[in-house]
C-alpha cells in the first residue's frame, strides 16, 4: 500500500509520548534482556573520532548512517570502487507505450519479518529515512503471497501455501500426493522423527546431505534445491547446514535428548508459542529494544509502518528498492561529517599498533582511522590480513588464507526483465509469485540452464495486490503502464567453473529466456522491452564449513587489528538478504559506539551456538542457555 499522508496517519495514532507502547509494539514479538546484560555504554567511544566504511552498498550505507547518529562528531569516509552508491541494489524505471514500467536488477522486495531484528532494523531504518510515503506494501492475501510453482518434471506444480501451519501442510500435501514433484514427500516426512541421528562429531554437513538424511530425496532434490536456487542460485550439496538451516542443526542435537524428531519439535513450539533464539540474536534483541525506547524519535510513523506491514507478506517502493539507497546516499552526502569516494579502489588496510589506528591505502594514499568496517569480500580480506602480519615481521599463518579462500566462493546470476504489452499474457489460472526450477528438472526441459521466473507485476503493487490501510489512501504502484512484467534468472550455481567467455551474452541471455517462456508457460508474443544483466559474483555460497572459517577471521582480525577492524555484509553474515545486511549494518555500528573492541561483527562464530527458549506470549525466557 501507499501509505499515502502522514496526516492520515496521525489523525488515528495516539499524540502523547509514546516510548514504552511503541517499544511494545515494534518489538513486542522480539525477546528483551535486562539493560545491565547488554554492556551499553552511556556516552560514546571516546577513540571513534574517525571512520572508515569500505564498500557504498546498503550494508556500507546504512553503517555509516547509523555511525553518524549515534557517535557525536564522528567523521565517516566512505569508499566505493564503482562510480555509483548502493551495489547490487539497483532499480531502473524505463518508459513504455503507456506509461513507465520499473526493472529491479538486484533485490526487489522485503520482508517484514517483524519478530526477527533483521525485520525490524529495516522498518526502523525506513522510518528513520522518512520513505514511508512512498511504501508499497504487497498483502498477505494476495495470488503473490498464495501461489508459488515450482516447475517440475515439465509443468508447473502449486507449492503448499504458506503459513497455516503444519497440519494445514500435512493435509495440503495429502492432495498433491499425485503431483510428481511430491512423490514420495510424505512417506518421508511421516518417517522423520524414526531416522538415525547425526554424528556428534560432524561440524557440518551440505544442506542437501542434511535433507536428504532427514527427509529424503525427493524433499531435497525437487523442493529443498528449487527453495535455494531462489535464495542464493546455489547448489544445495554445497551450501552450509549449519549455516543456512542453524535451527533445524540445532533441533537435531536436541532430538539426541530424546526430543521426538525435528518437525515434531517445530510443531510444539508452534502449538506453545515459544521459539528458540540464538545467543547473539537475544543480545542484539535486547540492545534493539534498549536503543529504541531510550533513543526513537519517530514513534507515529514507526507505528504506521508496522501496523501496515502486520498485513503485508512483502514490502517494496514506488520506484523500487533503490530509494532506500538512494535516499541513504543523499542525506550521508548532505552531512559535513561525511566524506563519499567513489571510484576508489583499495589497495590495503594496515595496522599501526603504537597509535591503534588502522591505516587505509587507497589510489596511492594512506589515511589512518580509529576504526574499519568493511563490507568487502574475503577476497580483499586474505590480502589485508597476509600484509598486515608481513609488515609485523610475523609469517600469516596459512588456516587465515585458508579460511578466506574457502569462504570466497561466489556465483553469477543473469537476470532478464521483459515486459510485455498484453496485460493477459498470463492465464488467471497461475497468477502468483513465479515459479523455481529444481535441480532435478530434466536438462531437455531447462538446456538454459535457468533458476527461476519472477511473476515480477505482482509485487509491484497491483491494485487487487496491495494492503490498503483506509479509503482516504491513494494507491499508486511501481509500474503505470498496464501489460505484464517477468523476469528470468539464469546461471548461478550451474555456471560454476566456465570461464567469462563460456557465459552468455546478455542478447543470447533474451533469446534463451523467450525460448524458456515458450517452452515453459506457452509465451509466443515478442516484448516489448527486454534487457538483460550479468551480476557477476553477486551471490556469496556459504560452503560446508564456513561457521569455522569465520571463526579464523575472527581472531585474525582481533590479533592483527585490535578489534578495529569490523566486518559486514552477506560475505560475513551466512545470509544474502538486505534485512540482514540492514541488521548487521546497525550491529557492527553499535559495536564502535559502545567500544566492544572484543566483537568484529563474525564474534558470534567464534564459540559453538548456543540457544535459550523463549515464550513469545509473555515476552520471557523460559530457559536460559538450551545448549
Ligand atoms: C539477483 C537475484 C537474487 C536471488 N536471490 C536473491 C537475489 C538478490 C536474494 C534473495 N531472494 C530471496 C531471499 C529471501 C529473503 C526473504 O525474502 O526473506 C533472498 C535473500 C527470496 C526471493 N527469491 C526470488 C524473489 C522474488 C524473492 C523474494 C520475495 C518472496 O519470497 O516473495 C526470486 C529469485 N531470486 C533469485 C532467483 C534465482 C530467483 C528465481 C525466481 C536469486
Amino acid at each position: 500500500m501507499r501509505l499515502g499522508g502522514r496526516h492520515a496517519l496521525l489523525s488515528h495514532a495516539v499524540k502523547h509520548p509514546l516510548q514504552p507502547r511503541v517499544a511494545q509494539r515494534t518489538l513486542r514479538t522480539l525477546p528483551r534482556l535486562p539493560v545491565d546484560d547488554l554492556n551499553l555504554r552511556a556516552s560514546a567511544n571516546p577513540n571513534a573520532k574517525n571512520v572508515a566504511v569500505l564498500g557504498g552498498g546498503i550494508t556500507g550505507l546504512a553503517a555509516a548512517w547509523n555511525l553518524q547518529r549515534s557517535i557525536p562528531d564522528v567523521k565517516i569516509t566512505i569508499y566505493e570502487k564503482n562510480q555509483w552508491l548502493g551495489g547490487w541494489v539497483q532499480s531502473e524505471r524505463i518508459p513504455v507505450e503507456g506509461g513507465h514500467v520499473l526493472f529491479e536488477w538486484g533485490p526487489r522486495t522485503l520482508r517484514p519479518s517483524l519478530s526477527n531484528p533483521a525485520g525490524v532494523a529495516t522498518v526502523d531504518l525506513v522510518s528513520q529515512l522518512d520513505i514511508a510515503d512512498d511504501l508499497i506494501a504487497i498483502s498477505k492475501d494476495s495470488p503473490a503471497a498464495l501461489n508459488r510453482y515450482v516447475y517440475y518434471p515439465d509443468h508447473l506444480a502449486m507449492m503448499p501455501g504458506a503459513g497455516g501451519g503444519l497440519l494445514t501442510l500435512a493435509s495440503q500435501l495429502f492432495k498433491l500426493r499425485n503431483e510428481p514433484v511430491f512423490q514420495g514427500v510424505l512417506s518421508s516426512l511421516a518417517v522423520e522423527a524414526y531416522v538415525a541421528l547425526r554424528d556428534p562429531g560432524v561440524r557440518d554437513e551440505s544442506v542437501g546431505d542434511f535433507v536428504r538424511r532427514r527427509f529424503g530425496k525427493g524433499v531435497a532434490d525437487n523442493l529443498a534445491s528449487a527453495l535455494l536456487h531462489g535464495i542464493y542460485a546455489g547448489d544445495l550439496y554445497r551450501l552450509s547446514a549449519r549455516t543456512l538451516l542453524p535451527l533445524l542443526w540445532h533441533l537435531e542435537v536436541r532430538d539426541r535428548q530424546n526430543e521426538p524428531g525435528i518437525l515434531l519439535q517445530m510443531a510444539a513450539f508452534m502449538f506453545q508459542r515459544r521459539s528458540l533464539v540464538a545467543r547473539n540474536d537475544l543480545h542484539f534483541a535486547g540492545v534493539y529494544a534498549q536503543d529504541m525506547v531510550s533513543r526513537d524519535s519517530n514513534f507515529d510513523g514507526k507505528e504506521a509502518i508496522v501496523s501496515v506491514l502486520e498485513q503485508a507478506s512483502v514490502y517494496t517502493f514506488k520506484s523500487g528498492l533503490s530509494e532506500i539507497t538512494a535516499s541513504l546516499g543523499q542525506r550521508l552526502s548532505d552531512n559535513p561529517a561525511v566524506s563519499i569516494r567513489t571510484s576508489s579502489s583499495i589497495e590495503d588496510v594496515t595496522f599501526d599498533t603504537d597509535r591503534s589506528q588502522a591505516l587505509v591505502h587507497c589510489d596511492g594514499k594512506t589515511k589512518p582511522f580509529d576504526y574499519v568496517i568493511s563490507t568487502l569480500g574475503p577476497g580483499e580480506m586474505k590480502k589485508f590480513l597476509a600484509s598486515t602480519a608481513t609488515r609485523r615481521g610475523v609469517t600469516p599463518g596459512p588456516q587465515v588464507s585458508e579460511a578466506c579462500e574457502h569462504s570466497g566462493a561466489s556465483v553469477n546470476v543473469m537476470v532478464v526483465n521483459l515486459y510485455f504489452k498484453d496485460p493477459n499474457l498470463l492465464p488467471q489460472s497461475t497468477r502468483g509469485f513465479g515459479y523455481l526450477i529444481p535441480r532435478s528438472v530434466p536438462i531437455e526441459q531447462n538446456p538454459e540452464r535457468a533458476l527461476g521466473v519472477i511473476f515480477g507485476s505482482e509485487t509491484s503493487g497491483r491494485a487487487d495486490t496491495i494492503v490498503r490501510s483506509g479509503k482516504d489512501v491513494e494507491v499508486e504502484g511501481q509500474d503505470t503502464a498496464p501489460g505484464v512484467k517477468l523476469t528470468v534468472m539464469l546461471g548461478g550455481h550451474w555456471w560454476d567453473g566456465w570461464a567469462p567467455s563460456d557465459l552468455p551474452t546478455e542478447e543470447e541471455a533474451i533469446e534463451m529466456s523467450q525460448a524458456l517462456l515458450r517452452r515453459h508457460l506457452g509465451i509466443v508474443q515478442s516484448p516489448e522491452l527486454a534487457k538483460a544483466r550479468l551480476n557477476p559474483n553477486c551471490i556469496p555460497q556459504y560452503p560446508v564449513g564456513y561457521r569455522d572459517d569465520m571463526a579464523t577471521i575472527h581472531q585474525a582480525l582481533v590479533s592483527e587489528y585490535d578489534g578495529r577492524f569490523k566486518v559486514a555484509g552477506p560475505w560475513w553474515q551466512g545470509g544474502v538478504g538486505m534485512n540482514d545486511s540492514i541488521r548487521k549494518a546497525r550491529e557492527v555500528a553499535w559495536a564502535i559506539q559502545h567500544q566492544w573492541d572484543d566483537r568484529t561483527g563474525l564474534e558470534d562464530y567464534a564459540e559453538d551456538e548456543s540457544w535459550f527458549l523463549w515464550d513469545r506470549t509473555t515476552g520471557n525466557l523460559v530457559k536460559d542457555a538450551v545448549e
